[in-house]
């Protein structure tokens, strides 16, 4: 069945196209973002969610959602989006980054025009009829400076428009490298001297907690009198009541905001103040911008719902288009030896260390890592996925290590991966032949070649003469049919291993019979999908 997408909020139509064109059903309810009842009711229905910043993915949305693979925002920001939930759920939320960075930093130098010239008061007086000439002197910003609060895509944008309007910008950004800074033509300083030395000042960080309030009374304090403050980022990362006391007293020449602390605004102590300017949240609304978030949200959407390739996502590594057929032997190879490892093992998981040698190293081994917790978490965990999986573990304690080497030993390439509990370490290794079918290559330090099908049998013997045969008997007397048989042993005589792939799932009394055949050590049913 196609999987199928719900738009809750206003994407460009082009969205909609494009999942049609690619064979998902597309539901463009627009309006039903800000109707949580109604979301609530019909999430359960899709595979995937394309939203902008009005529909509120909550932790009971999400809980909601039964069939929810992807969330996709057609934007930056996701601070809409409970992505731990998400996460946890195993629902990948993904944004698009750059699409709506230039409209953006172009409202950031129109918002601090519109601010200097109180274009907005002068427009309105002017239509009213008053010819207020001398009412309205403004600023120039020829030679002036400027202070960016972040300099990542947006504030970059906005400080070469800004060098380009002949103005100096400061940039604050505790990630901005001294190279970056120098190539982007800014003064990277702390923050207090940005505050000290700029003339007007635009934000442009996401809203964490370091973030909030960045500018209250007394950030506000530290500047020049008759600064300009613009915030075209998120709402919160001013102080609202701070900066209306700041314009009241003249402390503030005057400020322009395009995001509140509330959204909708339909209210807000900032109203009315004088020498304020306010746009409704409309950073990204141009035709261009709307264009391009929606065309690739719609494109990663697709990619991932009908291929797995993963882009731009917040809670899983990315996984491209090209490479995602090429990885896909290897994602199976990776979950089935988790698979093995994580039905074998009985009590708590301390550590999981994957080794990946050849070129199966060279490969995206974040994802396959991934999908190796998936595999071991799966038979101890209800619903677990490569984007929930990493964080499951995480809180579990257990300690994943990554190690890439050369090609070593008889294969050209393989995965091992080793469970490390309180009693012991067990080692499971496998590779991926020329058919693309995943193999068993080394259990616990025994060589042996194996395909896994749906139902095993793991049998740890002795190597000792009439096992096979006694083995054989049983099954057979008991109507289990054997598929495949691989058979692999530390030295003659000693510990050996037996996989055994049979038709069906085998009964419990047939079991406790396989214990009591002569040199059995251990007999146990695995399952793979
Ligand atoms: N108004 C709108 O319609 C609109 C449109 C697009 C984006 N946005 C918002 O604009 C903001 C910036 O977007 P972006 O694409 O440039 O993001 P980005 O991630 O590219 O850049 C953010 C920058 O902030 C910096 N930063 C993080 N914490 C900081 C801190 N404590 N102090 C100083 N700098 C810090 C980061 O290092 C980064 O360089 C986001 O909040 C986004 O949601 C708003
Ligand atoms: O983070 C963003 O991309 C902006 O805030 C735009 O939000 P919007 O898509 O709701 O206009």
């Amino acid at each position: 069945m196609a999987p199928k997408v719900l738009i809750s909020d206003k994407l460009s139509p082009a969205a909609v196209q494009i999942f049609k064109d690619r064979g998902i059903d597309a539901d463009f309810l627009p309006d039903v973002g800000k109707n949580k009842e109604k979301l609530l009711e019909i999430i359960g229905q899709y595979d995937g969610l394309a939203i902008r910043s009005a529909t509120k993915v909550t932790e009971k949305i999400i809980a909601a959602a039964d069939n929810l693979k992807v969330i996709g925002r057609a934007g930056i920001g996701v601070d809409n989006v409970d992505i731990p939930k998400a996460t946890a759920r195993g629902i990948i939320v993904m944004n698009t980054p750059f699409g709506n960075a230039i409209t953006t930093a172009e409202h950031a130098i129109s918002m601090m025009m519109a601010v200097a010239r109180q274009i907005p008061a002068a427009d309105a007086s002017t239509q009213s009829g008053k010819w207020e000439k001398s009412r309205f002197m403004g600023r120039e910003i020829t030679d002036k400076t400027l202070g960016l609060v972040g300099c990542g895509n947006i504030g970059s944008i906005v400080a070469d428009r800004a060098i380009g309007l002949k103005m100096r910008v400061l940039a604050y950004d505790p990630f901005l490298t001294p190279e970056r800074a120098m190539s982007l033509g800014v003064e990277k300083v702390e923050l207090n001297e940005l505050l000290e030395r700029a003339d007007f000042i635009t934000l442009h960080t996401p809203l964490t907690d370091k973030t909030r309030n960045i500018i209250n009374a007394d950030a506000i304090a530290k500047m020049k009198k008759g600064a300009y403050l613009i915030n075209c980022a998120r709402g919160g990362l001013a102080d609202e009541k701070a900066v209306k006391a700041a314009l009241d007293e003249g402390k503030l020449g005057g400020a322009a905001f395009d995001v509140f602390v509330e959204e909708p605004a339909k209210e807000n102590i900032l109203f009315g103040t004088s020498n304020f300017v306010s746009t409704p949240h409309l950073g990204a609304s141009t035709s261009e911008a709307q264009e391009n978030v929606a065309l690739q949200v719609a494109e990663q959407m697709c990619d991932y719902l009908l291929h797995g390739a993963v882009r731009n996502a917040l809670n899983m590594p990315s996984i491209s288009a090209e490479e995602a057929p090429k990885l896909a032997p290897f994602v199976r190879l990776a979950e089935q030896l988790g698979s093995f490892a994580g039905q074998l093992t009985e009590t708590a998981i301390q550590g999981v260390k994957l080794e990946y040698a050849g070129a199966v190293s060279e490969m995206n081994v974040q994802a396959l890592t991934a999908a190796a917790i998936t595999g071991l978490l799966t038979p101890l965990l209800q619903t677990v996925n490569m984007v929930s999986a990493p964080i499951l573990a995480k809180e579990r304690g257990v300690k994943v290590e990554e190690i890439r080497r050369e090609k070593q030993g008889a294969y050209e390439t393989y995965i091992r991966l080793t469970v490390i509990t309180e009693r012991q370490e067990r080692s499971v290794a496998g590779t991926v032949f020329a058919d693309g079918k995943p193999r068993i290559i080394q259990v616990k330090g025994i060589n042996m070649e194996a395909e896994l099908g749906q139902h095993m049998l793991y049998i740890t013997n002795e190597d000792k003469p009439g096992f096979i045969g006694h083995l054989g008997m049983e099954l057979g007397n008991n109507g289990v049919n054997i598929a495949t048989f691989n058979l692999g042993r530390l030295a003659p005589g000693d510990d050996a291993i037996c996989l055994v792939e049979v038709d069906g799932r085998v009964p419990e009394d047939v079991m406790s019979r396989l214990e009591a055949v002569s040199h059995v050590k251990q007999v146990k049913a695995l399952e793979f999908q």
